[in-house]
């Protein structure tokens, strides 16, 4: 079935309009380039056209190239055929103008075929942009060689590298587009251009061969050097954006024909990627893990939620309580006394703060989304709210008497929600007649910051309310996925064995500093030990003996953090852990860590292992990940998650796992899980239970199928 077309309408006044119409975001499938080719060349044909206008359906130019076209593109397809062959060298050096009318958005492929119309009018807020790197290309249709000539190529650089998009507004101060107006006048604005181009009255520019807004050659190597490096202190295990310097500066110095064509064969080589793939993925598993079989596809509408209350103004509290009037919501916050109280609204106004410091909230709004908090010491005002969320301390005890107070308070369709991380949801709920409103709504630390949240459901949640939940995480800007109630949920769970297969190598004797080097030059924003001390190691002792419990037989139990822990070195917080900390919180190696871990292997028996002292980087990276993966695969083979997607995701938006990679699942996947198996089960010949490969793993290593496939008998949790 074709995926979408474009439609022209010729108007009395000679212009033709054609329109891209695939929704819902107007992508360039391959119908849709067929389809517009065939228009313009109509177009171009008959005399009774004077000009073309080039549009969107429904309020939105176009969102690019199909990203789920890549690598089923034609295989006779020549290279450069639709840039060159096509938009170059018919479109923008017909005898005709085109224009393109603007609304909405205008990406990637959408904003290059807006660059070789003639001119650009657009609405005010419309999104202008070039994503490309973010999918692990670059821009494949002119962009890399016609958005500096439009707008500088520092603008462009900044543009292209950081994908940054702009609005209609400010791309017409840049020169991006030539005019602005509303939605209703936007069409006949682009018409009335075109004749006026046709009359002679406004300036035919072809793009591709401007060079007003191209520097000198000495200016330009000057700043493509800058940028060079920029790229790779921001990249360096990926290549993309490198290559998209390369080929703006060959257009630059080889001429613009040349940057087409070495755009064309550079972009052709990445689609190929490992890391073309492992992003496009990324893009796709975000917008699935909303999508939850029985649930999201049973005609449920989400309840509107107008008011929320969080119990706890603590760190979490407080950070939920940033993300929910950052958005809009109304707010009310909950604590025990003034003082805590007066805490926690003062961390929510340091929060706004901080967000008008990095330019994402205006000044002027600052008080206005203040307004919409509310700081209480009891539950009179929960009576009108539509979702609480319970941030207290992880007391089983205290969270049993609260969901039961709100019993009293709150009306019957408030959403109870927890953000506990460790507590199973069904005793938490022990004391209600509420079980099929309480929900876990787990977000990660800081909460007004981390992009992931995860919702975990019990046999008694209802659908209605993860139906709720998912549409309240998209309106606070989370990527939501849907979990089982097991100790650690998904993401902690799976993450679980991560710092355990550290300390298991530190205790067998690698170096600390040089497992964390290791684990960072892979992807990580930082390595297992850093880690420890950012969070401290209170929280580690507190919530690894849930897992000694829960996961018996399976856990690798060191001594080290017990060790630093009597001696006073908590982690970050007490300027020592692993590392030492100076009063700008520095981290340094330090020199008298060695007694330590002497004294954890003494205390769990182990000596240095000649074998483990020789493995190399790559060996480090898999015998701290692969146990991940194990453990991924139980809480899929449990049906704790639905997806290995959704591992991916919770992967990377909640540990920080390299995008690049595709996720954790994605990344094992590229190994293959016969690979992933037989370097755990021998492990675990040596080294025991902790590496010994679950069952799920085993089949699909036998199978010679990947661990996102899915096989008969596993029930889902949800
Ligand atoms: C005739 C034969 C010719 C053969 C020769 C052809 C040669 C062609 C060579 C091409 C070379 C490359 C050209 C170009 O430079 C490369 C690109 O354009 S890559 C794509 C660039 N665009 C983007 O990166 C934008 C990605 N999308 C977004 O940022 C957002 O979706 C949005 C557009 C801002 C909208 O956001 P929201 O409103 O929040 O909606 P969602 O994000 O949830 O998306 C809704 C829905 O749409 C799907 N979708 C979005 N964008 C694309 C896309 N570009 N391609 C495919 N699908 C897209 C998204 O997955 C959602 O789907 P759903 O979950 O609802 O199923």
């Amino acid at each position: 079935m074709a995926r979408g077309t474009t439609t022209m309408e010729v108007r009395a006044d000679g212009v033709a309009v054609i329109t891209i119409s695939n929704p819902p975001v107007n992508a360039l499938s391959l119908d849709v380039i067929a389809s517009l080719q065939r228009n313009y060349t109509e177009a171009l044909s008959r005399n009774d056209i004077k000009a073309i206008v080039l549009t969107g359906a429904k309020g939105r130019f176009c969102g690019g190239f199909d990203i789920s076209a890549f690598g089923k593109k034609p295989k006779n397809e020549k290279p450069g055929s639709m840039s060159i062959d096509f938009l170059t060298d018919i479109v923008e050096d017909a005898h005709k103008p085109s224009v393109a009318a603007i609304d909405g958005i205008a990406l990637g492929g959408g904003l290059e075929l807006a660059m070789v119309c003639h001119a650009r009018i657009s609405t005010p807020s419309a999104q202008l942009g070039l994503p490309e790197l973010q999918l692990g290309i670059i821009p494949g249709l002119g962009g890399t060689q016609r958005l500096p000539r439009l707008v500088g190529l520092p603008k462009a650089i900044e543009m292209m590298l950081m994908s940054k998009t702009i609005k209609g507004m400010g791309a017409q101060e840049l020169g991006l587009v030539d005019a602005v107006t509303s939605a209703n006048e936007l069409v006949n604005a682009a018409c009335s251009w075109a004749l006026e181009i046709v009359e002679k009255k406004k300036p035919w520019f072809r793009s591709l061969h401007r060079t007003d807004k191209l520097p000198d050659l000495a200016e330009v190597k000057d700043v493509l050097k800058f940028a060079r490096v920029q790229a790779k202190m921001k990249g360096a295990n990926v290549q993309h954006p490198i290559v998209c310097i390369d080929v703006i500066e060959e257009g630059i110095v080889s001429g613009p024909r040349a940057g087409l064509m070495k755009e064309t064969l550079s972009g052709k080589m990445l689609e190929q990627s490992q890391t073309s793939k492992s992003l496009r993925h990324f893009f796709f598993a975000q917008r699935a893990t909303s999508k939850i079989p029985n649930i999201t596809n049973m005609g449920l509408t989400a309840r509107k939620i107008k008011k929320a209350a969080i119990i706890g103004g603590g760190l979490m509290g407080s950070g939920i309580a940033t993300i929910l009037i950052l958005n809009n919501f109304s707010v009310v916050l909950k604590e025990v006394n003034e003082e805590f109280l007066s805490t926690g609204i003062n961390r929510i106004k340091a929060n706004l703060q901080s967000f008008v410091k990095k330019g994402q909230l205006a000044i002027e709004d600052y008080k206005k989304k203040l307004s919409l908090l509310c700081g209480v010491l009891d539950y009179e005002q929960f009576r009108d709210t539509d979702v609480v969320i319970e941030a207290v301390i992880e007391d089983m005890f205290l969270k049993q008497q609260i969901f039961s107070d709100l019993e009293k308070y709150c009306h019957h369709n408030c959403i109870f929600a927890t953000n506990t991380s460790t507590i199973d949801l069904n005793i938490i709920g022990e004391k209600t007649a509420s079980q099929d409103r309480i929900v876990g709504a787990h977000f990660f630390s800081p909460a007004h910051v981390m992009p992931l949240l995860e919702i975990v459901c019990t046999h008694h949640t209802s659908s209605q309310v993860i139906v709720d939940l998912l549409d309240l995480a998209k309106k606070i800007q989370k990527t939501p996925i849907v979990v089982g109630n097991c100790t650690g949920f998904a993401v902690n769970r799976m993450f679980f064995p991560y710092a355990q297969a550290a300390c298991f190598l530190v205790d067998h004797g690698l170096d600390v500093y040089h497992t964390d080097h290791v684990i960072t030059q892979f992807g990580m924003p930082m390595g297992p030990f850093r880690l420890a001390d950012l969070v401290g190691f209170g929280v580690a002792i507190a919530t690894r003996k849930q897992y000694y419990q829960s996961y018996p037989g399976r856990c690798y139990k060191s001594m080290i953090l017990q060790i630093l822990v009597e001696d006073n070195r908590t982690g970050e917080s007490s300027r020592k852990g692993f590392y030492v900390y100076d009063n700008k919180r520095k981290a340094s190696r330090d020199p008298d860590l060695g007694k330590y871990i002497e004294k954890s292997r003494n205390m769990a028996g182990v000596m240095q292992d000649p074998k483990l002292m020789k493995l190399t980087d790559n060996d480090i990276v898999e015998m701290i990940f692969f146990p991940v993966v194990n453990e991924a695969c139980r809480v899929l083979d449990e049906g704790i998650a639905l997806k290995a997607s959704d591992l991916d995701v919770a992967s990377i938006m909640g540990m920080g796992f390299p995008s690049y990679r595709g996720g954790l699942m994605f990344w094992a996947d590229s190994l293959g899980a016969k690979y992933v198996y037989d370097r755990l089960d021998a492990w675990s010949k040596d080294y025991g239970e902790f590496f010994r490969p679950c069952e799920y793993l085993a089949v699909r290593a036998r199978q010679g199928v990947s661990l996102a496939a899915k096989v008969d008998g596993v029930k889902s949790r949800l």
